[in-house]
């Protein structure tokens, strides 16, 4: 197997859409999934570099390996559902401590998927949230978050990491909208963010091997009969 170059994470809630959103973009088209155990990743040849994009596991029993994850990590693309507040409530109180492993420079995406249930139905600006999920809006359902919201949490995101806006991509710039089952701005995630970790890749690999160890090296002892990768 190829030794990947970088590593690009996805985190957030189960149920978001993660293992869609990498199904969309690495196999081209949007099937049935199920919840991930543990984690899983595909690799993606950008240009000279070998990228590996993790796919991790939303479920609580699975929280505690996030960090190891994120290990060493060039990009953590934060995911939510734009339908369930509750989710990016999530990637601020249960995910974002897990990044604490990753690379010192490491980029960070805050990604709204499934937006294909609601993106004629944008909660305006000044229009108090409704009170339930699922409030009705034609005939699709109502978006619970708006991007503000997905942007306010990319500027708490800095100030944990004690990162002036001066420094880093633009809040705008790194909040993105997508739909899975559509392939809506799909591409666009993922190549934005390649683009944006090869300056990390080409340092990191300046600077030499990792003094820690990378999940990407582990080797199991044997494979099972199915040859199981989860
Ligand atoms: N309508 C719609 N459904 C989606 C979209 N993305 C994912 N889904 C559905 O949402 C459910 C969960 O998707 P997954 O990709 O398995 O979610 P996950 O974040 O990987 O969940 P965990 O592995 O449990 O952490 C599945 O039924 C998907 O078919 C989307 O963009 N639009
Ligand atoms: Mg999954």
């Amino acid at each position: 197997m190829k030794k990947p170059d970088g590593k690009v994470v996805l985190l957030g809630d189960m149920n978001v859409g993660k293992t869609s959103l990498l199904h969309r973009y690495m196999e081209r088209r949007f099937q049935e999934t199920v919840s991930t155990v543990g984690g899983a990743f595909y690799l993606k040849q950008w240009g000279p570099y070998n990228i590996s994009i993790w796919d991790t596991a939303g479920r609580e029993q699975f929280h505690g390996l996030g960090s190891m994850y994120c290990r060493g990590a060039a990009a953590v693309i934060l995911t939510y559902d734009v339908n369930s507040l509750q989710s990016l409530t999530e990637l601020e109180e249960r995910f974002l401590a897990l990044t604490d492993s990753a690379s010192a420079d490491c980029i960070f995406a805050i990604v709204g998927n499934k937006v294909d249930l609601s993106d004629d139905c944008t909660l305006p600006p000044d229009e108090n949230r409704p009170e339930k999920s699922g409030a009705s809006c034609g005939s699709k359902v109502r978006k619970q978050v708006r991007a503000e919201d997905a942007i306010a949490l990319y500027k708490k995101i800095l100030k944990y990491k004690m990162l002036d806006e001066k420094d880093v991509p633009a809040a705008e710039k790194m909040c993105f909208e997508t739909s899975a089952k559509t392939g809506y701005k799909v591409d666009y995630l993922f190549e934005t963010v390649f683009d944006m970790v090869v300056p990390i890749i080409v340092r990191q690999k300046a600077e030499g091997p990792p003094q820690t160890v990378d999940i990407t090296d582990y080797k199991p002892a044997k494979r099972t009969k199915s040859g199981c990768c989860a």
